[in-house]
């Protein structure tokens, strides 16, 4: 296993997980997955702290969806669920921006879900954080507030599939490499944004990050 120094500047290709907590799947009327639902971010979505969320043109239902996010140590290919927690360099905390009103135009026709949730400053992230920081990802308070209330107050346990399910199953169809970001999914609570509003959002007391919502 490489050092994990060489993590700290992850940034590599986004693999999302859609659905993956009961009460979110619930709240947007949509069925609990029996394997997990995948798609990606352009790398040209991240922004670190101190950079803006931009509300994309057109768009008038901006979401947020707070998510654990998993950085990739080694390069993962068909790995058993049984090895896939050696793959984990680190974790870090991820913003999946959704353009909620793309997004429902998309499934009501079929269509990828490419611009709702690919556009420009759609993956904010946080520094990384060292693998032993979070000893069992399985159990970690996730929550977010906009304007000092909180919106997503959840817990990883209660997602669906596990991190190392979820590495295991992507991993059978494409490689995985050291510094690629899994977006787990979210948990309940998501709500549109408007410019001007601040988002703080943490894991537990391990990381905490606040990015502002610009139009
Ligand atoms: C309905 C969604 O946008 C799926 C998703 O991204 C999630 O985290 O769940
Ligand atoms: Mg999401």
């Amino acid at each position: 296993m490489a050092k994990l120094a060489q993590f700290k500047d992850f940034g590599k290709k986004i693999v999302c997980v859609g659905r993956n907590y009961r009460e979110h799947a619930a709240e947007l009327g949509n069925p609990v997955p029996s394997k997990p639902i995948l798609f990606l971010k352009p790398t040209t979505a991240y922004i670190s702290e101190g950079q803006a969320i931009k509300i994309p043109k057109g768009c008038t239902d901006l979401n947020h969806e707070v998510e654990l996010g998993v950085v990739i140590g080694s390069r993962a290919t068909n790995v058993q669920e049984s090895e896939a927690m050696k793959y984990v360099g680190g974790y870090a905390l991820g913003l999946d921006m959704t353009a909620r009103d793309w997004q429902a135009e998309a499934k009501k026709n079929g269509h990828p879900w490419s611009l709702a949730k690919g556009f420009d400053t759609s993956c904010p992230i946080s520094a990384f954080i060292e693998k032993d920081k979070i000893p069992n990802p399985e159990n970690v308070d996730i929550w977010l507030k906009v304007n000092g209330e909180t919106r997503q107050s959840g817990n990883t346990k209660d997602m669906i599939f596990s991190v190392a399910h979820l590495i295991s199953y992507i991993s059978q169809f494409f490689t995985l490499e050291p510094g690629d970001l899994l977006l787990t999914g979210t948990p309940a609570g998501v709500s549109k944004l408007k410019s001007g509003d601040i988002i703080q959002a943490g894991l537990g007391d391990v990381v905490n990050v606040q990015f502002t919502v610009q139009s």
